[in-house]
């Protein structure tokens, strides 16, 4: 793939796998109906893409944008229950539509609903990543969205942004091109004058003070407004992943390689998928307290943590949970899985694993939280 003539080329051009998010007020009329134009140009420009040799994975919005006007719903319900019901109608009619539009291109399409459990769990999401990896094998386009159906309140991502950006790392992604209704990041308000494009930003840092400007939703349809995609940018560019954000109207573009839009580049190196999981996808089920010691081990040696160096535990949880490790002040210091029930964890604070062994059995050796499971957070 080569970009065009003279055009300077963005990390989108060698990737060999891209992940695509698109919003829902690219894919839907003023009307809000689904628009089968913009949906056949969107997809025009992922088949191009497959046919020159890269693993696509397309993460749609519209599902409540779809299911609107079928309900003879005017505008977008409010209540979450409202919400699902549009989704549960309008999913089927976006894949149904992706499907045939797919079709004239000779490839198939693979829908996948995915939960903020499944991204908690570890089981879930290995089952989610076998999945989609066994799609590319077999030349499918997977076309993901939130299971808004079944999510609550309380589990819900609620924008497709960052769940674009988890799966990009889930995939492990050489790229992810988040896709709306403005052509990048402007430094203020796109709608008002004055305001100018953002053509790159090496490290999400650079945008600190204009947060304020960074807004919400432009249309009635979309939710996380540009808030969500920088979000979703930092964490793919902490993965190791570069972003391109422009508009879906320049789909085609983008895929080519073409320098459009806000690239993002990658501020950390790439990490396996699970522990970029741990750190911005789970929802933490409880927080151990951990000494100053066990701050420096966990933090400076990369050690495992050991009951030692705890001194309090709060919070509901099981063995393979994600918990929060956190300084005696209280402050964040790492995310770990936990090797134990909240209940079973205060008899065994502040002692050795020899002595835990010796008294309770070999079981009692194990670390609270083994360094492979254990995720540093930035200071
Ligand atoms: N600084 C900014 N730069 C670009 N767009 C912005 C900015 N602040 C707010 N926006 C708004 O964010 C909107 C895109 O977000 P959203 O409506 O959630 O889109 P989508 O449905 O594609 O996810 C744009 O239409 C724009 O009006
Ligand atoms: N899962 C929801 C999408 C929510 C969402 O992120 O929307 P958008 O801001 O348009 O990308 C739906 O399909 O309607």
């Amino acid at each position: 793939m080569s970009a065009g003539a003279g055009a300077p080329a963005t990390p989108v051009l060698s990737a060999a796998r891209i992940v695509v998010k698109v919003g829902s007020s690219s894919l839907t009329t003023r009307q809000g109906a689904l628009d089968g134009d913009r949906v056949d140009a969107l997809v025009d420009a992922l088949a191009a893409r497959r046919a020159a040799g890269s693993d696509v994975v397309l993460v749609s919005s519209g599902a409540i944008a779809a299911g609107l006007s079928p309900l003879g719903l005017a505008r977008r319900p409010r209540d979450l229950a409202s919400q699902q019901a549009a989704a549960s109608v309008g999913q089927g009619l976006l894949v149904h539509r992706y499907t045939a539009a797919f079709a004239r291109h000779g490839l198939a399409v693979g829908q996948v609903l995915l939960t903020a459990e499944d991204v908690i769990r570890r089981a879930h999401y290995r089952n989610a990543q076998r999945t989609l990896f066994r799609l590319f094998a077999l030349g499918a386009v997977p076309v993901v969205n939130e299971n808004d159906t079944v999510a609550t309140h309380e589990i819900r991502f609620g924008d497709n942004d960052r769940l674009a950006a988890l799966v990009a790392q889930l995939v492990q992604a050489d790229a992810l091109v988040l896709l709306s209704d403005v052509d990048g990041l402007y430094d203020g308000d796109p709608r008002k004058p004055g305001a100018t494009l953002i053509p790159r930003v090496a490290d999400p840092a650079e945008l600190a003070g204009l947060e304020d400007r960074i807004g919400g939703t432009g249309s009635s349809v979309g939710t996380g407004g540009m808030a969500t995609k920088v979000e979703a940018a930092r964490i793919a560019a902490a993965a190791g992943i570069p972003t391109l954000l422009t508009s879906a109207a320049l789909a085609g573009a983008a895929l080519r390689g073409e320098q459009v839009g806000t690239s993002f580049l990658p501020t950390g190196p790439r990490r396996p998928p699970r522990l970029m999981w741990l750190a911005h996808a789970s929802s933490p089920r409880g927080r151990l307290v951990l000494d100053d010691g066990a701050v420096r081990a966990v933090v400076s040696r990369g050690a495992s943590l050991l009951p030692a160096g705890i001194t309090r535990v709060s919070g509901e949880f099981a063995a393979g949970d994600p918990v929060e490790l956190v300084d005696p002040a209280g402050l964040p210091v790492a995310r770990g899985l936990v090797n134990y029930d909240a209940g079973e964890l205060p008899g065994l604070l502040g002692r050795s694993t020899h002595e835990l062994a010796a008294e309770l059995g070999p079981a009692y050796e194990r670390e609270v939280v083994h360094r492979d499971d254990l995720v540093v957070l930035p200071r």
